[in-house]
């Protein structure tokens, strides 16, 4: 071991291996490494010492590590991960993460086996659509798969919420609304045809609409104006002609703007409790919520599950209406996770605003560090096409770009005809703009919006900005993190680092968690409370499986680990190469 300086910090002595001095002179002490002021390495909080230590050290030889091994001990690898990175590498594992909408198209085991082999990571259920027996039916087919061959796909349950739409226009397909012509809506149940009558769900939804203002059919597939009002019910011309479908969403506009109107309904309705009891017994991993208005609902459904499951189900919000953006970072604040649900939100801000939208809250949402997903239109033409438009993939890619978390398949899985190329599509694409911005290093444009020193943890967080920033300046090839609850693990996503990180964890709803989490492949393993043995154990399996060779550098950071004897809490960095 040698000694290359002393971390004036804390007087510890820095040690690393003969082969990476030169490229840590150079580049990691070349690199000031920064730390706030506010953060203190060594504090005492009563009975317990925290204390975080820095070290890069050598690990010896593979002879040595063997000794360690215990018998039986397993390492969760799922086996796309294992098979793509025997095939590509470490640095050729994809970061983005993919969620497949599973509909009538894709939900035989075939179908969902082979969408797992493609790479989806977690299977949404949208519960707006088809009967509770096809939900479970489709979940326990995925469990399944998960069991028996050695996939790990998430299952996410999307609510219906509670928005304004058509429940009967007249048609079990879709309707042309031609110019000029005259539509009564009401919320009147009619029986057989009624020609040029629309059904809406809500008894509430024509309050506060008046004559002049206009009903935006889908976000702009058709518009009407009102013309008056008879009692609930308004009958309205059509202004701008289009078609109406099944289930069509109705919003409402005054010159140019939408009507803030408070509806007064709950965001999680009684038929979106019954699916999340049966989400719980069924074990799925991630409950996103629709038409989230303010943190309340989060918060609620949070405690809820926490009283009712034993299992850590992870609460997503999506943003997908206007109040939600008004709101913004108290929910990103109070939720496990957000989607940015484009198609509803397309229906409550101009279309034009979406991009920049969707850059802030990405934004919004590594600085607090939660995943986020990017949703709807994709690859909208997919669902009827065997190729996206150019203008798809360069959606995709600046997605991709963007470090969101995630990308999802709507239609495209759930109905279309090419669900499997679509997925194609989406890793092709993210795993090409992955490796252009490895190239370009974009990671000094990353850092142009720096990450703040912002979340409560801040030894946590400050421990996995400098790993993130001396795993890119080392170049080495895989970041390993020991964690429990996926904390640090998520912190070392947020840094969005060059080589991927891998995750042991002995918390199999951990695991699943960490599905949705940029560039994290999580690993199910047993942890004890001795750090270097989980290290010397989990790097030996790797080794075993072929996967790492002589000379592979990796970065190691472990979670608070307590020593039970000190009732201590230690974290740290260490640097090894494989011998
Ligand atoms: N489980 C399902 N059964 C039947 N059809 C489905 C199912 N899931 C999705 N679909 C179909 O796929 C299309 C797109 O799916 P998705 O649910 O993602 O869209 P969405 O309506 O925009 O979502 P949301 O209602 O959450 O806003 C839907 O219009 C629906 O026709
Ligand atoms: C996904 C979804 O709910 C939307 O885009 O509206
Ligand atoms: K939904
Ligand atoms: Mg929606």
């Amino acid at each position: 071991m040698a000694v290359v300086g002393d971390l004036a910090l804390m007087g510890t002595k820095i040690t690393t291996p003969n082969k990476l001095i030169g490229k840590l002179e150079k580049r990691v002490f070349g690199v000031p490494i920064s730390f706030s002021p506010k953060f203190s390495f060594s504090h005492n909080k009563s009975r317990t010492a925290i204390k975080a230590v820095m070290q890069i050290e050598k690990i010896q030889s593979s002879s040595e590590l063997k000794g360690s091994l215990k018998e039986g001990s397993l390492l969760g690898f799922d086996v796309v991960s294992e098979r793509e990175l025997k095939e590509k590498g470490f640095l050729g594992l994809r970061k983005t993460k993919l969620v497949c909408t599973i509909g009538p198209a894709c939900c035989s085991l075939d179908e969902l086996e082979k969408l797992a082999i493609a790479g989806m990571n977690v299977a949404r259920l949208n519960m707006c659509h088809n009967s509770r027996e096809w939900h479970q039916d489709v979940i326990r087919k995925i469990q399944k798969l998960n069991e028996e061959k050695g996939y790990s796909v998430s299952i996410m349950i999307d609510t219906e919420g509670n928005q304004i739409q058509v429940v009967d226009h007249g048609s079990s397909s879709s309707v042309k609304a031609e110019e000029d012509s005259i539509w009564y809506f009401t919320t009147e149940k009619f029986e057989g045809s009624r020609p040029f009558t629309i059904q809406a769900n809500y008894e509430g939804f024509s309050e506060g609409v008046n004559p002049g203002d206009e009903i935006v059919i889908d976000g702009g597939m058709t518009t009407f104006e009102v013309i008056e009002r008879v009692g609930n019910d308004l009958r309205c011309k059509c202004t701008d002609p289009g078609l109406l479908l099944p289930r069509a969403k109705l919003s409402f506009w005054r010159d140019g703007k939408l009507l803030g109107r408070d509806y007064d309904l709950p965001t999680l309705s009684t038929k979106d409790w019954s699916d999340i009891v049966f989400g719980i017994s069924e074990d799925i991993d991630f409950i996103a919520v629709s038409f989230v208005k303010d943190a309340d609902a989060i918060k609620h459904l949070k405690d809820y599950l926490a009283s009712k499951s034993s299992k850590a189900i992870k609460v997503l919000a999506k943003i997908e209406s206007l109040q939600s953006l008004h709101r913004l970072e108290e929910i990103v604040e109070a939720s496990d996770g957000i989607m940015i649900a484009r198609g509803d939100l397309g229906v409550e801000i101009p279309l034009e605003q979406i991009p920049s939208v969707q850059e802030d809250i990405t934004y919004v949402c590594r600085q607090l560090n939660k995943p986020v997903i990017v949703a709807s239109q994709l690859l909208e033409s997919m669902v009827e096409y065997p190729t996206p438009t150019r203008a798809e993939v360069a959606d995709v890619s600046e997605v991709v770009r963007q470090y969101a978390d995630a990308l999802m398949l709507s239609g495209e899985s759930a109905i279309g005809s090419y669900g499997m190329k679509a997925l194609s599509v989406l890793r092709t694409t993210s795993t090409r703009m992955e490796q252009s911005c490895r190239e370009e290093s974009r990671q000094t444009l990353l850092h142009q919006r720096k990450l703040g020193v912002s979340l409560p943890d801040q030894i946590a967080e400050q421990i996995c900005n400098c790993a993130v920033e001396m795993a890119d300046n080392l170049g080495v090839d895989a970041i390993f993190v020991y964690t429990r609850h996926g904390k640090m693990a998520s912190l070392l996503s947020r840094n969005r680092p060059n080589p991927p990180i891998f995750a042991f964890t002995n918390d199999n709803s951990t695991r699943m968690a960490l599905n949705l989490q940029w560039g994290v492949t999580p690993l199910l393993t047993d942890l004890s409370d001795d750090m270097e043995g989980n290290v010397k154990k989990t790097v030996e399996l790797i080794k075993a499986k072929g996967m790492m060779k002589k000379d592979d550098a990796i970065l190691v950071v472990s979670d608070i680990i307590p020593i039970s004897t000190a009732r201590a809490i230690f974290q740290s960095i260490q640097v090894m190469t494989i011998t």
